[in-house]
């Protein structure tokens, strides 16, 4: 069943841009000319909401990866516009891009990309150290303890198991409190306890220290961790969930199959419209 319940954001009676920590405006996205061409966004309007966990869903070429990679500027848009807190993302030069997506991004991938010759710790501060920022020691703590990797500090990436190697990058992505997290099927080379072990940690990062998580995924186990769900299909936000569970992740997808768009009358908004 489509949960008509309001959205996080929308809870808010007339929430501004300082209650988002991204905004989309209108952005779309083509790909390819002719008779090759593919929309991958379709005049997105979206707003993540600022100290909340998202997760996004949707059937495969639905578009989250590109949403995803237009919002934290590792792709361009063709039209609309991106924001990152007041930034505009859009229209930004490369420099200037790479300086912000270094300062107010933090990224977690499913391949977890760490240095394979640095240790736990190294990796966690690499991303400060490439910026020439002092870590601030008491935050470090903080987040290495909350990962639980203090005993694992001096080992190389290939001393980890790929749970503990998660967690590595999830602590390099919290180290510099980054205004926003991206990530990008965090749990899809994890076994089913380590990528329940990183989904708890993801979101005691949310509740315990604000962080704001925007994560895509396949999996509704993983999508049910979040506060909210956004569900796209053909490149638009069809559907929110707030407070989600995996069986009415499981159920709102099983609609995809079968044509997309929630057709009740009085249906969810679509998106979580940034005002
Ligand atoms: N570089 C590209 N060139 C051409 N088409 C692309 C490119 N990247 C994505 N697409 C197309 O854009 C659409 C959206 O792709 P996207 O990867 O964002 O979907 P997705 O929902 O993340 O899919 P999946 O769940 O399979 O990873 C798809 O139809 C895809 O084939």
């Amino acid at each position: 069943m489509t949960n008509t319940a309001p959205s996080t954001a929308d809870a808010h009676s007339a929430p501004g841009a300082g209650d988002f920590a991204a905004r989309a405006h209108q952005i779309a996205k083509v790909y390819g000319r002719g008779d090759a061409q593919v929309i991958a966004l379709d005049s997105v309007t979206v707003g993540i909401p600022r100290g909340r966990f998202t997760a996004i869903m949707g059937p495969s070429g639905s578009g989250k990866s590109t949403l995803m990679h237009c919002m934290a500027g590792l792709d361009s848009v063709d039209s609309g516009q991106v924001f990152i807190g007041d930034t505009e993302l859009t229209g930004l030069k490369d420099k200037q891009l790479t300086r912000l997506r270094r300062d107010k991004i933090g990224f977690i991938f499913q391949a977890f990309n760490l240095v394979p010759t640095l240790t736990a710790l190294e990796n966690i501060t690499l991303p400060m150290d490439i910026a020439g920022r002092k870590a601030d020691n008491a935050w470090l703590d903080t987040v290495i303890d909350t990962v639980g990797l203090r005993p694992r500090l001096k080992h190389r990436p290939s001393e980890l198991s790929g749970g503990q190697q998660q967690r590595v990058a999830c602590a390099r992505a919290l180290a510099s409190r980054p205004e926003i997290i991206f990530a990008d099927e965090p749990t899809g080379n994890l076994d089913s306890r380590s990528g329940a072990e990183v989904l708890g940690f993801l979101r005691d990062s949310v509740r315990r220290m604000g962080q704001t998580i925007v994560m895509v995924t396949h999996d509704p186990s993983a999508a049910a961790y979040a506060d909210q769900v956004l569900f796209l299909s053909d490149g638009q936000i069809v559907d929110t969930m707030t407070s989600p569970t995996a069986e009415r992740v499981l159920e709102r997808m099983k609609g995809f199959e079968t044509g997309g768009r929630p057709a009740a009358p009085g249906a969810q908004e679509p998106g979580v419209a940034a005002r």
